[in-house]
């Protein structure tokens, strides 16, 4: 009988967990580090974990540890889902303790601040492992709705195909559906950008605004993304797809969207001090849009709505002055 493929999932948030349980139905074996004793305790012994997907029944074959060195012995596949400004000092600690030949899988839609680093860049910063046992898994994938079983395409994406078609076939269940790319510059920008426009888009939501504003936010936000993944070598297409043009409209539609959440709580008046409070996961924009935009200043990329988000969320802008400072400005091709 062949040896099941054996996964660590770093940490068990909503989407640790959620795709913790995606590699569990695909028949995985996988242990989910946990850093509070009592979401391990409650995984093991009821089979949910109620702080991050409350009413949702884990899988018999998906168990969690508080051990770092107990959930990553022996793992094919070593994922990580913290949130992006702690991965550094997090992988520091765990390093020592990784399988041999482990592919490294990146769960994160973020940049690291100061250093401009996609979360694949500190892996192998970090890690010294090669881009070839680096992937990413982005998409369209609120966690809940994964977490429930409906239906999701998501991307794969390793510079070395064949690690990328093995993980596919590791992650795919009748519910998730998987799609190789070797872009992985493009495919963790459309991850990363797509918070920063899902903030956007909930601030001109919150301030009642209309379907046409979320409309041209989404393909403006598009626009700029491109011209970013352009100036970084990505390859266009891979914003035509999902983990471009899928994840934007996923995140901008939805109420599950934390990103989207947080920016219809600023749209509607709340202080930024106000938002955080009520925030209670991790909402990668707020931190990342000012990694984005020094990596667009650092390109030489124009950025408006990333900048628009900056003002609002950093510097106190209040939106409707951000609105109309957005819309004066000087008008040029929608090429460009
Ligand atoms: N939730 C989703 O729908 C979803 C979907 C796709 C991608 N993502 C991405 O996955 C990543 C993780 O997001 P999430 O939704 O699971 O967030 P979350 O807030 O639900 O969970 C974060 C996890 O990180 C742990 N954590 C927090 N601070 C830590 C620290 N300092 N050291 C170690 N662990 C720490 C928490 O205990 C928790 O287990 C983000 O980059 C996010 O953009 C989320
Ligand atoms: O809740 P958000 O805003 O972090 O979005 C979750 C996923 O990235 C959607 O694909």
């Amino acid at each position: 009988m062949s040896k099941s493929v054996k996964a660590a999932v770093f940490s068990a948030g909503s989407w640790g967990t959620a795709f913790g349980m995606v590699l569990a139905d695909a028949g995985c074996d996988v242990t989910l580090w946990a850093r509070r004793p009592e979401v391990a305790e409650a995984i093991n012994t009821t089979r949910a974990n109620p702080d991050y997907l409350p009413g949702i029944e884990l899988p018999g074959n998906l168990r969690a540890t508080t051990d770092p060195a107990e959930a990553a012995a022996d793992a094919d596949y070593t994922v990580l889902s913290v949130p992006s400004q702690t991965l550094r000092a997090n992988l520091a600690d765990w390093t020592s303790l990784l399988a041999p030949d482990t592919v490294l899988v990146s769960l994160m839609k973020g940049v690291e601040l100061g250093t401009t680093m996609r979360m694949s860049e500190v892996i192998e910063d970090v890690a010294k492992v090669g881009r070839d046992r680096i992937a990413v898994v982005t998409g369209p994938n609120l966690a809940r709705e994964i977490a429930s079983r409906m239906p999701a395409a998501a991307v794969v994406a390793c510079t070395d195909e064949a690690v990328a078609q093995r993980l596919q076939a590791a992650s795919h269940t009748p519910y998730f559906r998987p799609y190789t790319n070797t872009d992985v510059v493009g495919c963790e920008l459309g991850g990363a950008v797509k918070n920063v426009i899902g903030l956007a888009v909930g601030i001109a939501d919150g301030m009642g605004l209309g379907d046409n504003a979320k409309g041209s936010l989404i393909t403006r936000g598009l626009a700029e993304t491109t011209r970013l993944g352009l100036a970084m070598g990505a390859d266009p297409l891979t914003f035509a797809g999902l983990a471009g043009l899928g994840d934007l409209v996923a995140t901008c539609s939805s109420p599950l969207s934390r990103n989207h959440t947080f920016g219809t709580n600023l749209g509607k008046g709340m202080t930024l001090q106000e938002t955080i409070a009520v925030t209670r996961q991790t909402a990668e924009g707020v931190k990342s849009c000012e990694s984005v935009l020094d990596l667009a200043r650092r390109h030489g990329v124009d950025m408006p709505i990333t900048e628009t988000v900056v003002g609002i969320v950093h510097e106190g802008k209040p939106p409707v002055v951000a609105l109309k400072e957005l819309m004066s400005r000087s008008a040029k091709s929608e090429r460009r």
